[in-house]
Parts: structure tokens; sequence; C-alpha cells
């Protein structure tokens, strides 16, 4: 199984924004510490999610980075991507392993250690955890867990654990000290002035 970065860069496919110029930035600074999380909106095509996948993937190789998708796995087999990430409305944990085959990376949402355990016996080769603070980025979530939470989970598994949700160069330290092995981000990438600059911020914040 490939190494896992500790930057995992989601990309954001809200109207108006251009997650590929995001990543066209953030791909020299952060090289294979780099995962790119292909994150389509629930009403894209598969065409769509498969054209976007597709280019991060090619962009990618050069630089070692790793690609996954979001939720839509025959998406990540189709573009040959190192793998897929699931979470509760998606395909279980161990279904989705049996597509992906046991060399692929296999990310599973958790917000608590029980959950998170079931999802690593399942074949979860790294967990997304969070919300670790408040988003406008995705609606509908439960409340933060905050770096306590974060805590919790790292503890009951040995698997990485990404953190996700708000996640800001500032807030790494705490998340880092709470046991993340790296952290996952929309916002503090996609809406930044400077995506290389916010990158190095990120990447400094996470190896120190
Ligand atoms: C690294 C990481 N962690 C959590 C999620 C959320 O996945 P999920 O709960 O399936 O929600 P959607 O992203 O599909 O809306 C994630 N994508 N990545
Ligand atoms: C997809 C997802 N799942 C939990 S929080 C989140 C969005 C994270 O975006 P941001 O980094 O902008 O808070
Ligand atoms: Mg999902």
């Amino acid at each position: 199984m490939p190494s896992l970065g500790r930057l995992h860069l989601i990309t954001d496919t809200r109207p108006g924004r251009d997650p590929l110029t995001v990543l066209r930035a953030a791909l020299p600074v952060a090289r294979a510490e780099l995962v790119v999380q292909v994150r389509v909106e629930d009403d894209a095509t598969d065409r769509q999610a498969y054209e976007l996948a597709r280019r991060v993937v090619a962009l990618c190789r050069p630089y070692g980075a790793t690609c996954l998708v979001n939720d839509r796995l025959h998406v990540a087999l189709a573009v040959d991507a190192a793998g897929g990430h699931v979470g509760a409305d998606d395909l279980p944990v161990r279904a989705a392993r049996r597509v992906l085959g046991s060399a692929a990376v296999l990310g599973a949402t958790a917000r608590e250690p029980g959950s998170a355990a079931e999802a690593v016996a399942a074949g979860a080769s790294y967990l997304g955890v969070g919300p670790c603070h408040a988003t406008t980025t995705k609606t509908g979530l439960p409340a933060p867990i905050g770096p306590a939470g974060v805590r919790a989970v790292a503890a009951a598994v040995d698997v990485p654990v990404i953190a996700i949700g708000g996640v800001t160069a500032a807030s790494v330290p705490a998340l880092r000290a709470a046991g993340a092995y790296g952290v996952a981000v929309v916002g503090a990438l996609s809406g930044a002035a400077d995506p290389a600059r916010a990158t190095a911020e990120l990447l400094g914040a996470l190896t120190c």
C-alpha cells in the first residue's frame, strides 16, 4: 500500500470554484505529501466526475502525489486512482474494499472510537475524522468534535487519522498533538488568495 501523504486537498467543485488551478499551485509545493481527493457535488454526473478525476491523476503523477476519489469507486477504478473514500451514505467499508482490492488506499469517515475501530476492521487504511471545527463548506454536519474528539479516535486505531472540517494552518498544531497524522481541507486552500503559500503554511504546520 502506498505511504499516505499528510496534506489532503479535497476538490472544491462548488459553482465559481476552480479546483484544478488550486491543485496546480499546491502540487509543486507539497509534491508527494499531497493527497488529492476528487469530490464532486452530488448532482454531478459520473462523466463529470470521471473527467475531473482523469485530469487530477495526470497532474499528480509527475509529483508522486496521490489521487483518491470520494464516494464513486467505479470512477476511482476507471482512472487508475490510488483509492477512494467512503462515509455513512456510501458503500460500506468492507464492500468498498472488495471493489477497490487489497492494495488500494481506502479512507472511511469516523467521528467516534467505536465506529472508527469497526471501519479499520472492515478494511479502512486511514480514517477521515471530524468535523473537527465549524465549516461552511458542507451543510448538515453534526457538531464539531474538536481536538479532544480526534484524540479519542486516534487512541482507538492504528491507521492514520486525517482530521477534517474547518482546518486551517493555525488549528493544525492542536490536531497533530491530539494524534492526527494529517489534515484534509477544502476552504483553507480553495479560498486562499495565494494557494501555493497556503499550502506551504499547512505543510509547515504539519511537519514541525
Ligand atoms: C478525509 C475525509 N474525511 C471525511 C470525508 C467525508 O466523507 P463523507 O462522510 O462520505 O461525506 P462526503 O464527503 O461524501 O460528503 C471526506 N470526504 N474525506
Ligand atoms: C467533506 C467534509 N466532511 C466533513 S467536513 C467537510 C468539508 C471540509 O471543508 P473545509 O476544509 O472547507 O472545512
Ligand atoms: Mg461520502
